[in-house]
């Protein structure tokens, strides 16, 4: 189980995106993949995620295909039976966390207070999503409710108006796994089939992700 998130976040960016059709799913991956990301958070936003998320396992082997906001058993079910590797919420339903852990099923609820945090940790839950990372006070908040937890080895996940302009300074932070976001591949650009400049985001926050972790690399 935590394997699959240790995969999901070794790229350090994860991109959350929102797909109306199962036509834009082929130039979306191929997208992503050709520009060296091989990771995706398909949101239960709209009513083709899952048939996307089939639709990308089955064709890309090589992209972990996550779930976004998942917030009942009927999406947790649907993800799992299409083949999505990991989960996630923009919020923590205790109810939730036990079904997936009863699926065996990856799951990363958000959090943004310390009692999320608690209810998470209860559950040996070890990583969280962030959200909505920069409204909510961005990397001075996450280091003030993550501080009294410094033993459980909490990592997080900021997601929430995280761009290429924050995004090396929240993967500097130790605690932080990756961060997400939309801006990598907009609903408007999926949309419009900007791929060119879907390829051009990943490269570039793929890169900027890079030069944090691996400096040397
Ligand atoms: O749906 C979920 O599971 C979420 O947790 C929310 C998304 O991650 C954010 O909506 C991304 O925010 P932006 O990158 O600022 O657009």
């Amino acid at each position: 189980m935590e394997n699959s998130l240790l995969e999901a976040t070794a790229f350090g960016v994860i991109p959350v995106v929102e797909v109306d059709g199962v036509a834009e799913a082929d130039a979306l991956a191929e997208s992503l993949l050709e520009a060296g990301l091989g990771v995706v958070e398909v949101t239960f936003r709209t009513h083709a995620a899952a048939e996307v998320i089939a639709r990308i396992v089955e064709r890309y082997p090589d992209m972990i295909v996550g779930a976004g906001t998942v917030i009942d058993q009927r999406d947790l079910h649907r993800a799992a039976e299409a083949g999505a590797r990991f989960a996630l919420a923009p919020g923590l339903s205790p109810r939730m966390l036990d079904l997936a852990a009863e699926a065996g099923f990856a799951y990363v609820p958000g959090a943004m207070t310390p009692s999320d945090l608690q209810a998470g940790i209860e559950r040996g839950i070890r990583t969280f999503k962030f959200f909505p990372a920069m409204p909510a006070g961005g990397i001075p908040f996450l280091r003030a409710i993550s501080a009294p937890f410094a033993l459980h080895g909490l990592r997080f996940i900021p997601t929430g108006g995280v761009s290429v302009t924050n995004l090396g300074e929240w993967l500097r932070e130790p605690a932080v796994a990756a961060v997400g976001g939309t801006w990598i591949a907009s609903r408007a650009m999926i949309r419009s089939g900007d791929w060119a400049g879907i390829r051009r985001n990943a490269g570039e926050a793929l890169r900027m992700a890079r030069e944090v972790r691996d400096p040397a690399g």
